[in-house]
Formats: C-alpha cells, sequence, structure tokens
C-alpha cells in the first residue's frame, strides 16, 4: 500500500542528508507555539544521525511575500529544535548560497544544519528547478519528511526530488498509511469539519467531500465567504472573494449535508481585548467582523458529532488564539471528543487548537497535515510524495 521508498531503504552512513520537514509551526514573540510538527520529525532525524549521516533540515515558514522577512526566520525553530534533542543546531541563513554550501561542507555525521526559510525565495513557490538543483548539491540523499506540505509542488518538495535519490522519512509514511487506512471505507456517520482561514485553498474540497460525506459543519473564516455568497453583508470579516462562486455553486448543490453557523460572536476589533457580543445570522454590523461560531450553532453541532462513527477536522472554528474567540473551537473539541467517533484534526492552527484544548489524547489521529490531508480525502496525488523513487 505504500509503494514509495523510505529512509530505511537508503544508504545513508557517512552521507549529508537534505530533509524536508514542515516545520511551520506557530511563533509568537519570536519563540516557538505548539511543538508537535517539530516533535513529529524527530524519529527521522535521530534515525539518520545514529546511522551515521549529516543532517541537513529545511522547511518553510508561513507566507512570506517576495523575499526575506524576519518575522518569518526559522532561526527560533533551530535553536527550540537545540533545546529539545539536546544538541547543536547549526544555522544558515539562506537555504542557498555562499552561507548554506559552508555550513554544509563543514558538517559532520551526526550534526544537524538548519537551512533559513525556503520561502524567502520567491521561487520555491514556483517549484523552480535552479533553485531546487542548488539545494540538492547540499546533499547527496533527500528525506522528504514534510507531510503537512506534501500537497505543494515546491522547489524543496517536488523539484529536489529530481536531482538526489528521494525517498520518503518516517513521518510522511506513517500519515500516509493512517490516513489511506482510515478514509478508505469510513466509519459512518462520517462527519467533515471544516474552518480555519486558508479559505480559497480549502473551499474546492467540499465538493468531494460532498460525495464522500455524511454531513459537513462549516466555521471559522470559510463560513464568512458562505455567509456573503448568501447575500449577508459581513462587514468586516474575513472573505476570500475569489471564493465566492465556488460557495454559491456548494449552497445550490449541497442540500441539507452542509450546514452553516446560526449564530456568531462578532468583534469591534481583530484583537484579543476587542468588545464583543453574539447574535444570531443577520447583517453584521458596520465596524464589527465574525471571530467565531456562537453557542447554539455549538450545540447544533455537538448534536451532529453525537454518534458519529467517523469525524475528519481541518480549520479552527474561530480565532482561537484570542481567549474570547476559542469558545467555539474548544466547545467543538468538546464534542469530537466525546463522540467515541474515530477522529482525525489536521492543520497546523487545528494541531495547536487541540493541544491548548487539553483533548488531545482523546483525538484517534492527530495529524501534522490540514491542507494535505484534505487533499489526500479527495484521492489526489500529492506531489511531495509522487516524486520519491518507488520501492
Ligand atoms: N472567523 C475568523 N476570522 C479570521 N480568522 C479566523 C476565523 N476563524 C479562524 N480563523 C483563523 O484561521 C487560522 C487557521 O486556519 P488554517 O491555516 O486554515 O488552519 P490549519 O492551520 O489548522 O490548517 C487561525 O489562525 C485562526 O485564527
Ligand atoms: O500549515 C500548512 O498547511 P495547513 O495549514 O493546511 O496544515 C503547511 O505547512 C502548508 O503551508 P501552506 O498552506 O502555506 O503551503
Amino acid at each position: 500500500m505504500f509503494n514509495k521508498k523510505t529512509v530505511e531503504d537508503m544508504d545513508v552512513k557517512g552521507k549529508k542528508v537534505l530533509v524536508r520537514v514542515d516545520f511551520n509551526v506557530p511563533i509568537k514573540d519570536g519563540k516557538v507555539g505548539d511543538d508537535t510538527r517539530i516533535r513529529a520529525a524527530l524519529p527521522t532525524i535521530e534515525y539518520l544521525l545514529n546511522k551515521g549521516a549529516a543532517v541537513i533540515l529545511c522547511s518553510h515558514l508561513g507566507r512570506p511575500k517576495g523575499g526575506p522577512d524576519p518575522k518569518y526566520s526559522l532561526k527560533p525553530v533551530g535553536e527550540y529544535l537545540s533545546d529539545l534533542m539536546k544538541k547543536p543546531v547549526a544555522f544558515a541563513d539562506d537555504c542557498v548560497g555562499t552561507s548554506a554550501e559552508a555550513a554544509a561542507k563543514v558538517l559532520k555525521p551526526g550534526e544537524i544544519l538548519l537551512l533559513e526559510n525556503t520561502r524567502f525565495h520567491p521561487e520555491e513557490e514556483k517549484n523552480d528547478l535552479d533553485l531546487a538543483k542548488k539545494m540538492a548539491s547540499l546533499a547527496d540523499v533527500f528525506i522528504n519528511d514534510a507531510f503537512g506540505t506534501a500537497h505543494r509542488a515546491h522547489s524543496s518538495t517536488e523539484g529536489v526530488a529530481r536531482f538526489l535519490p528521494a525517498a520518503a522519512g518516517f513521518l510522511l509514511e506513517k500519515e500516509i498509511k493512517y490516513l489511506g487506512q482510515a478514509v478508505a471505507e469510513p466509519k459512518r456517520p462520517f462527519v467533515a469539519i471544516l474552518g480555519g482561514s486558508k479559505i480559497s485553498d480549502k473551499i474546492g474540497v467540499i465538493k468531494n467531500l460532498l460525495t464522500k460525506a455524511d454531513v459537513i459543519l462549516i466555521g471559522g473564516g470559510m463560513a464568512n465567504t458562505f455567509f456573503k455568497a448568501q447575500g449577508y453583508p459581513v462587514a468586516d470579516s474575513l472573505v476570500e472573494d475569489e471564493a465566492l462562486d465556488t460557495a454559491k455553486e456548494l449552497l445550490a448543490n449541497g442540500g441539507s449535508k452542509l450546514r452553516l453557523p446560526v449564530d456568531v460572536t462578532i468583534a469591534d476589533k481583530f484583537d484579543a481585548e476587542a468588545a464583543f457580543k453574539v447574535m444570531d445570522m443577520a447583517p453584521i454590523p458596520d465596524g464589527w467582523r465574525i471571530l467565531d461560531i456562537g453557542p447554539k450553532t455549538v450545540e447544533a453541532y455537538a448534536k451532529a458529532l453525537k454518534g458519529a462513527g467517523t469525524v475528519v477536522w481541518n480549520g479552527p472554528m474561530g480565532v482561537f488564539e484570542f481567549p474570547n474567540f476559542a469558545k467555539g473551537t474548544y466547545a467543538v473539541a468538546k464534542a469530537v471528543a466525546d463522540s467515541g467517533a474515530v477522529s482525525i484534526i489536521g492543520g497546523g492552527d487545528s494541531v495547536a487548537a487541540i493541544q491548548e484544548s487539553g483533548l488531545a489524547d482523546k483525538i484517534t489521529h492527530i495529524s501534522t497535515g490540514g491542507g494535505a490531508s484534505l487533499e489526500m480525502l479527495e484521492g489526489l496525488v500529492l506531489p511531495g510524495l509522487a516524486a520519491l523513487q518507488d520501492k
């Protein structure tokens, strides 16, 4: 079922191994927040070090626009990893070029180097092969362990695999195996929950989910786009206008499977200290924005989750980073945990939310990928996986 070479199939002793990880973790005030994605990469890193490889890690962080931006530096992640592993982690302030080359050259077996954010090069997201070739030139072997980014065909995920012997890390293998079998024949009722802020990225998944899931519960920024598509003025709420046509089409075809919030919590600014109130869904007053689902919606969604056989969830129900707007996300998390269903929660922020809710140990599978697990669910090919060598 998993037909790609893995790290165990590769000869890595004495070699330099470039490992694509997904260290796209929440950073607050220059410090790492939820570290699930970092911990999830440790088995591959430790295996390689024990086998006598020199490990060169690369990742993106956030969505920097058009060049280097200190806000999106991976430096704090390197420091965090060093504390976690209790060993030095060297850092190069570019993922290619002289600093990366010099740092990679002196790296010895058993040592770790982290390269700066791959998205500081705009070519990365275009899967530019020159950039990929430069990254590949730093190493002898490529391992992709970035499940969370496996749905992106970028230079550091897909491109680089064309220039080096390329195999999967343990995390990538584990996620694909688990999600593959869990969604092949899901226990029913199958409830999907979709929220968050990456709206145009993820709204397309709903069309396909309508054929697979029994109920789809919408929250977060995703819901706002549906409200606008229904004709509600949403004032300053987060909406992605390019997703409006898709939302309209889904509303027309989704029938009773597709559920939207019936009430919302609105705020007078995008701030943890904002004034807020709950209202039944109606035109949003000027100057306000929707930052969470309301209590009636929580009740309705909890009812839909009761007795579910399988639950797949990506995207928080509100801006859970602000305590006043975390209630919807935490209450839905509790309903998922209490449902007794096979539950899969994926995505950088969704996982951070479930960890903060204290309910993580009641969830069947915490996945490091949100968009990646949704695309898997859709049956799409993940380019980061497809590029690796077959067994
Ligand atoms: N109503 C909302 N308005 C603005 N942002 C929202 C809203 N609801 C959720 N969010 C934001 O969505 C983000 C997570 O979205 P996304 O990246 O799609 O999820 P994940 O990382 O789990 O895949 C969070 O930072 C959260 O604050
Ligand atoms: O956080 C990620 O995706 P997710 O929010 O869907 O889990 C991945 O690191 C991919 O990031 P991207 O959606 O900016 O390509």
